[in-house]
């Protein structure tokens, strides 16, 4: 039960009935597990033949979860030079554009206020003049 397998043979199983995934340089068979996966078939299905390490520790997943991984696993992965790097959960990035939106806005409040303090500078200092 452990076979050596390329990451271009992972990649031959990615269809729902044959599944491969690679986590931490292990291959699981995760197709009998499809359909009972808590967080929905769609997610293994789409990083189905490809390297999930980051999908899956993004997510936090339990002990529980690695207990089930333990059961799937049916080799090693060979790595060999240019094989594609770890692919990201999709939360990943919708967060880092939300925090990005954060920061635009919070530019915008402190150019707002500096423009309104400046104006009001202005005026107090016109005040002093016009009483002298
Ligand atoms: C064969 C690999 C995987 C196994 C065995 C597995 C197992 C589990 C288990 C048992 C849970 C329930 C919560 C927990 O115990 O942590 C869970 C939840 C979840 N998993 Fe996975 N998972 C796998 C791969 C993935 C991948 C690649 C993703 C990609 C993003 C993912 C996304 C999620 C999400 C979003 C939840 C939360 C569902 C919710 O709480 O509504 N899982 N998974």
């Amino acid at each position: 039960m452990s076979a050596e397998l390329t990451y271009a043979q992972v990649a031959e199983h990615a269809s729902k009935k044959d599944l491969y995934l690679v986590i931490h340089d292990k291959v699981y068979n995760s197709s009998s597990f499809v359909d009972e996966h808590p967080g929905g078939e769609e997610v293994l299905l789409d990083v189905g033949g490809l390297d999930a390490t980051e999908a899956f520790e993004d997510v936090g997943h339990s002990d529980e979860a690695r207990e089930i991984l333990d059961g799937l696993l049916i080799g090693t992965l060979k790595r060999q030079p240019g094989d594609p790097k770890p692919k990201a959960a999709a939360t990943t990035t919708t967060s880092s554009t939300q925090s990005g939106t954060g920061l635009g806005v919070g530019l915008y409040a402190i150019i707002l206020l500096g423009g309104a303090a400046a104006f009001g500078a202005y005026k107090y200092i016109e005040s002093q003049q016009s009483k002298a």
